[in-house]
Order: C-alpha cells, then structure tokens, then sequence
C-alpha cells in the first residue's frame, strides 16, 4: 500500500481583498502519496497554485490542517518550516529565478552547503548533477550565457542537489519551447521512474500525461480524479488520449 507524504484534513485557504472573502480551497480532504508524479489540473483559478503553495509551506492556509512527510506543520514555526524546506522539499517554477551573478555550478552547489556537510562532496554532487541534467558543458556559464530549457535544468539541479523526499513544480515548462519543454518532462519522468515523488501544477495536457494520478480541481475542490497506473511505462500517445478524454468529460 501507498504510503501518504501529504495528507490535508478539512483544508481551507480564503484570501480577503477589501471587504469581500474569496474562498479559493474549500474544506479539502486529499492525500499524496509516496512515489506518485502526481498532477493537478483544473481550469484557471480552481485554485490550482493555492492547493500547492498550502501544501508545501510556501504559503499559510486558513484553517484544517496539512500533514507534510508525517508531521503536522499546522502549528510549525518559521526555523520548522525553513528546515523541512531545506531537507525535505524542492520547488521548481516557472520563473525559474536563479542568481544572476553566480555560474550554473554556483547555483546549484550554493543551495547544497550546510554546516552538516563538506563543500567538496557538495561540489562534487552539484558537478554530477548537471552531467546528468546534460549541462557539463555549461558549468561555468552564467545563467545570462544558456537558454531558458539550461536554465530550467539548472533549476532542477538545485533542485535535486539535498535529495528532496518531494518535489513540487508549478508549470516548469511555462516558459519554454515544446521541445525544451520536452527535455524538462523527459527529466521529471526519469527522476520519478528512479522513485522521487513529484507534484506538478500544470495546464499542459502533455506534462500532464506524464504523471500516474491526475486530480482535477474545481471551485477549490478535488472534482474527479485519474489513475494512469495501469498504462505502466505505455507510450506517451496512448497516455495523452486518456487524459484528454478525462479532461474533456470535466469540460477543461
Ligand atoms: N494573493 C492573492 N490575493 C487575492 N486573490 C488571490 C491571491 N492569489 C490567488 N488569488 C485568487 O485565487 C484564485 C485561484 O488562484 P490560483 O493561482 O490558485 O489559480 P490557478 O488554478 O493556479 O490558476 P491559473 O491556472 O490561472 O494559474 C484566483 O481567482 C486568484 O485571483
């Protein structure tokens, strides 16, 4: 059996501009489980960012109650959460925000050290991570000097580099060209396939089909969701006809 990384309890997240109270997550019971590349759809402004901003400590909820890798962050403080973010969790998103001044093996290795660790075996895991990511050639660039498809796959070297037990995404490949895009989906595929548990935001029917478990948000609830357990490692159009027809039965 699964075992649940994120489970929320009665979550909700309202946000209040001027008098009016928006109600954007709506007294949601979810659970994420270990190893899944789970994905959340739903039309814009479902709420879809809110849920994994909440989620992952990136932003507070209203009420309920959120369980991150077993421990109830509702009542953490802020060295809590700094440290369950700086052990347990990576963000990728779409701005990708690296550091203009410092090289693509700076960014990744700056976001590694720790007082529990030596720099060089740091160095050394930023070096292999973007000769995995295919950018051993681009090390000592500036993050000014690569494309944004380099740059993305820096930010999911950073990423990587303190063995992250979750990832969260939020459309990494907003902003890049199909096959760029392609590239990143290829990487967040392979991370997942060697057990890394991925949630992605996504409105992209194909970063979508790379997921296992596609949960539709609507109105700041989880309307319906989909398994692609069962297609195993099939290939990518059967995967995609699957989705689409998902996702049209719930009028994406
Ligand atoms: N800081 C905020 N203050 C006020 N309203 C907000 C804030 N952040 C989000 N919202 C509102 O909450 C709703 C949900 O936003 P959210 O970004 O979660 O939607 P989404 O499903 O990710 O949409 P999209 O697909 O367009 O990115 C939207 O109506 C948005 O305007």
């Amino acid at each position: 059996m699964k075992r649940a990384i994120i489970k929320t309890t009665h979550l909700c997240k309202s946000f209040s501009i001027g008098k009016e109270k928006l109600d954007i997550i709506n007294n949601m019971n979810l659970e994420i489980y270990e190893g899944d590349f789970t994905i959340i759809m739903g039309s814009s402004g479902a709420g879809k960012s809110t849920l994994l901003y909440a989620i992952s400590t990136m932003d507070q909820y209203s009420q309920g109650k959120v369980e991150l890798l077993g421990k109830d962050i509702t009542s953490f403080n802020e060295n809590q959460i700094a440290k369950i973010r700086k052990n347990d969790m990576a963000f990728i998103f779409q701005g990708i925000n690296l550091l203009p001044d410092m090289t693509l093996f700076e960014n990744v290795s700056f976001n590694g050290y720790s007082p529990s660790k030596s720099k060089k075996s740091v160095n050394q895991k930023a070096q292999l991570l973007l000769k995995k990511l295919g950018l051993e050639k681009d090390v000592y660039k500036y993050p000014s000097e690569v494309s944004g498809g380099q740059k993305q796959r820096t930010a999911i070297a950073r990423a990587l580099i303190n063995e992250p037990k979750i990832i969260f995404a939020d459309e990494p490949t907003g902003a890049l060209n199909s096959s760029m895009g392609m590239v990143v989906l290829d990487i967040l595929t392979q991370l997942n396939n060697e057990g890394q548990s991925i949630v992605m935001v996504t409105h992209d029917l194909k970063a979508a089909s790379r997921g296992n478990r596609i949960l539709y948000l609507k109105d700041g609830r989880i309307d319906g969701e989909l398994s692609l357990d069962h297609l195993g490692e099939g290939s990518l159009k059967e995967r995609e006809e699957v989705v689409y027809k998902f996702l049209n039965e719930k009028n994406w």
